[in-house]
């Protein structure tokens, strides 16, 4: 059986009347593509808020490599190895491509302030280390040739490129991405499905909400799907579409195509 790396049990979430997240259970698997679905305001950027340490939860515990993290802030949660993008893109528009990367890379050196001061051999070759892995995820990202481009010279679908690789550069073991999709052509959503896949083969367990149905049955291997804060189905693609409830809460009523 696949190790869990990361485990929410009982997690709830309430913004003062309303339960967002109400005793939800989720585990991520070592290797797995998760998906999680649900109508509109269900709770699923609140869920993934919670595990990635950007909201504390009301009441539940979550466990990352079997140690428990509710009580951790995101950074400390980025170092753990969660990495995430969000629904709203949040890169720094007037920086290059490279520069946005170099950002997120420099919470993995190790160099202390006399080394930036002193700008010494050991903090050059740091430099030298992260601009080479920066380049290579936007390589497998396809962007590479972008690099110098600054963001707000960049298409919608190159700048969600630019955050997943941004979440990437600190090496996460956990990615999640908040609809990586949205407002893309069917051609530009097969690329993600393919961009996906290649962050999986490279080890990392992928956690995606997405409202496009086509991508999260094509990738998931595991799904759960929330309504009204509440889990409502865990199981395979298959399952869930021919799950009663989920059909009643979500598939059947809307288009997502
Ligand atoms: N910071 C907040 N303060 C108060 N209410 C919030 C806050 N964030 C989210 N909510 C509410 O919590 C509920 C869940 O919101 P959430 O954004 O997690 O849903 P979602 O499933 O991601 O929705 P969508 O698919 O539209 O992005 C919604 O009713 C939303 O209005």
């Amino acid at each position: 059986m696949s190790k869990i790396l990361v485990k929410a049990e009982q997690v709830s979430v309430k913004f003062g009347g309303l339960w967002a997240v109400k005793k939800v259970d989720v585990d991520v698997k070592a290797g797995e593509i998760l998906g999680i679905i649900g109508p509109n305001g269900a709770g699923k950027s609140t869920l993934l808020n919670v595990l990635t340490g950007l909201q504390r939860p009301s009441a539940g515990q979550i466990q990352i490599d079997n140690g428990y993290v509710s009580k951790k802030d995101a950074w400390q949660m980025v170092k753990m190895g969660i990495g995430r993008s969000f629904q709203t893109i949040r890169l720094l528009n007037e920086l290059t491509v490279i520069e946005n990367l170099l950002i997120g890379g420099h919470l993995y050196t190790k160099r202390g302030l006399l080394d930036v001061l002193g700008r010494t051999v050991r903090w050059r070759k740091t430099e030298q280390q992260i601009t080479n892995k920066a380049m290579e995820l936007l390589q497998l990202l396809g962007i590479g040739h972008k690099a110098q481009e600054e963001i707000s010279a960049l298409s919608l679908e190159e700048r969600r490129r630019v955050e997943i690789a941004r979440a990437l550069m600190t090496r996460p073991k956990v990615l999640l991405l908040d609809e990586p999709g949205a407002g893309f052509s069917p051609q530009e959503s097969d690329q993600l499905c393919e961009l996906i896949l290649s962050i999986r083969n490279r080890g990392i367990s992928v956690v995606l909400v997405e409202h496009n149905m086509k991508v999260i049955m094509s990738l998931a291997d595991r799904i759960i799907v929330l309504d009204h804060g509440q889990k409502i189905a865990d199981g395979t693609p298959k399952e869930i579409s021919e799950d009663e409830l989920v059909i009643r809460a979500y598939l059947g009523g809307e288009d997502h195509a």
